[in-house]
């Protein structure tokens, strides 16, 4: 089973997140997307659903309308761990 990264590892790995936001409870990291209307976010949806099944790894998250939150936290670590990092890094590739 795979570890929650030490604080030592989180700063570095956020570092290169700067679009992602620390979360406490639970703890984890966040963003949102916006887009021009629903079409756009539920494509994006779609698309964080192929990456996210392919790397058994899955958000928490919520649409309205345009509007497209994240959060990434492993269940089975009780934190974050290297596999949010690497969805982020994912996630980021496709909207961006
Ligand atoms: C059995 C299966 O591999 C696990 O339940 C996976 C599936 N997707 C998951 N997704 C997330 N975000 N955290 C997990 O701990 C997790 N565990």
């Amino acid at each position: 089973m795979i570890g929650k990264l030490s604080e030592e590892d989180r700063a570095v790995a956020l570092a290169d997140l700067p679009q992602w936001t620390s979360v406490a409870e639970p703890e984890g990291i966040s963003r949102r997307f916006t887009f021009i209307d629903f079409v756009g976010a539920f494509g994006f949806m779609t698309r964080v659903a192929i990456l996210a099944e392919k790397a058994d790894h899955h958000p928490e998250w919520s649409n309205v309308y345009n509007r497209v939150d994240i959060l990434l936290t492993t269940h089975d670590a009780g934190g974050l761990s290297q596999r949010d990092i690497d969805l982020a890094h994912a996630i980021d590739a496709l909207a961006d």
